[in-house]
């Protein structure tokens, strides 16, 4: 989760793949010989553009769709560079926190979208 003052990044997912058309998170799969600290930052990298650093770990929960089972990690970060945005053709967008809800995520989120709308919801 990307977060810069009251907004997030998320974009809608691919036609394609798993769950086209619901929204997420910049995020991925752990490679090998790599902590999850690191996958983060590259995942965001590679999604994005954006350099970012993890602010700090949030949660971890397990969830089975109908095409596996996923234990998601959950990490709270913040792009290096205050100005800097996602690449157009990422898809990746800037959308404030109270608007979360709104969207269609994975079923996964919902535990995480309703914290981060109670933590950061109030901010000016
Ligand atoms: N990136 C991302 N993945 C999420 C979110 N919520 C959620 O349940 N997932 C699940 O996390 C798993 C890993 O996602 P991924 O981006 O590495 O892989 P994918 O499912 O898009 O496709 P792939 O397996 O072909 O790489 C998927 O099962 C995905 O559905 C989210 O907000 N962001």
């Amino acid at each position: 989760m990307v977060r810069r003052d009251r907004r997030f990044l998320v974009r809608v997912r691919p036609k394609g793949g798993p769950m086209p058309g619901v929204w997420e998170f910049p995020g991925g799969k752990l490679e090998a010989d790599e902590t999850p600290e690191e996958a983060v930052v590259r995942e965001c990298l590679e999604e994005t553009g954006l350099r970012v650093r993890v602010v700090r770990y949030w949660n971890t929960l397990r969830y089975i769709y109908p095409h596996g089972p996923v234990e998601l990690s959950y990490y709270l970060c913040e792009p290096i560079e205050p100005d800097a945005q996602p690449t157009p053709e990422s898809g990746f967008v800037w959308r404030d926190v109270a608007d979360l809800p709104n969207l269609t995520f994975p079923p996964a989120n919902g535990p995480v979208i309703s914290q981060l709308v109670e933590v950061f919801g109030h901010m000016e």
